[in-house]
């Protein structure tokens, strides 16, 4: 039969603007599952990073295809969670400003990490790992996940006729890998706490030379993030149901921390106080989320959109918790 790939590939590809690719507000619930590929395809074709890496279309399609399968069907670190941050990631590429601070290397590299970043996610966090004792946790004891996403992005680049690092140099190659750990590790939120004091001392202070190695790449550990929260910022009707699926998540988690681990699930986690929702989204918005999309509005007024939708939501948030 005829290979995925090749059908792919024979695929006219959607516009940008037909799919809406270049808004932050986009809802992929009006996306169906043939379109998220061609639509990765467009976004990454749109950045000319095929031309830059002289990528065979055919690869690029099979190793879509092959992330895609490798994304576990998990109430919300499933693969349209990856979709979605890599299309945030897309827009704020597209912001000029932040587009030309950045090498196709790196562009590339941040795409890549996105659509890669929670591969083979279980539904379950780090300390459930840890706490699990699980075979993961045997492997990595810090940023558990994240190694393991990492992990399974390169199994993939690596597979048969998905090596679309390919073409590079053994010197361009190791850059690239490079680039996509650290982008997919500074997923891992106990890092973004670590690191997004310094970020916002530079942020706030203005003037900062972002062009430098090191401000580049707390830039791009700090994008991750603001990609990957990115669901925080979208318009109410879509934000009010992904929380409930991250919720479901996390239920999830607390219903085998009771049953297997034999222990009390945080709240957050525990489906008993599903009431509390409101109120611990309102704390999650307001103490992990708004400093960072401030943040970035601080630094161009283009991605305003984030902050303002982060913040409707807190707004929404707070309503039902009164
Ligand atoms: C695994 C990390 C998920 C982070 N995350 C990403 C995007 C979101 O939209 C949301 C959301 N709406 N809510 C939460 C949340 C739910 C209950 C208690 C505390 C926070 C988390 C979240
Ligand atoms: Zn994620």
């Amino acid at each position: 039969p005829l290979e995925e790939a090749t059908k792919l590939k024979s695929c006219p590809l959607p516009s940008i603007s037909s799919l809406r690719l270049q808004d932050f507000t986009l809802d992929d619930e009006s996306i169906n599952d043939q379109d998220t590929l061609l639509g990765t395809l467009a976004m990454v074709m749109d950045l000319k990073l095929h031309e830059y890496f002289n990528l065979e279309y055919q690869v690029l399609c099979r190793w879509i295809l092959t992330v895609k399968k490798n994304y576990r069907p998990v109430m919300y670190h499933n693969w349209r969670h990856a979709f979605n941050v890599a299309q945030t990631m897309y827009t704020i590429l597209k912001v000029d400003e932040f587009g030309g601070l950045f090498t196709p290397e790196e562009k590339f590299a941040l795409l890549v990490a996105c659509l890669s970043h929670d591969l083979d996610h279980r539904g379950t966090n780090n300390s459930f790992q840890i706490k699990s004792a699980s075979a993961l946790a045997q492997l990595y004891s810090t940023s558990t996940m994240e190694h393991h996403h990492f992990d399974q992005c390169i199994m993939i680049i690596n597979s048969q006729g998905n090596e679309i690092f390919g073409s590079l140099s053994a010197v361009d190659y190791n850059k690239a890998i490079k680039l996509v750990e650290q982008a997919i590790i500074a997923t891992d939120l106990a890092l973004y706490f670590q690191k997004r004091t310094e970020f916002f001392k530079k942020t706030e202070a203005g003037g900062e030379d972002w062009s430098t190695d090191e401000n580049r790449e707390l830039l791009r550990a700090m994008m991750m993030t603001a990609c990957d929260l990115s669901a925080i910022t979208k318009p109410w009707p879509v934000q009010r149901r992904t929380a409930f699926l991250v919720a479901e998540e996390f239920f999830q988690q607390g219903d085998l921390e009771q049953q297997e681990l034999k222990a009390t699930p945080m709240a957050m986690m525990d489906r008993e106080k599903k009431d509390e929702l409101p109120q611990m989204q309102v704390g999650f918005i307001d103490s992990v989320c708004l400093p960072l999309y401030k943040a970035f509005a601080q630094m161009n007024p283009k991605l305003q959109p984030l902050k303002e939708g982060c913040r409707e939501n807190k707004l929404q948030w707070q309503k039902l918790a009164d």
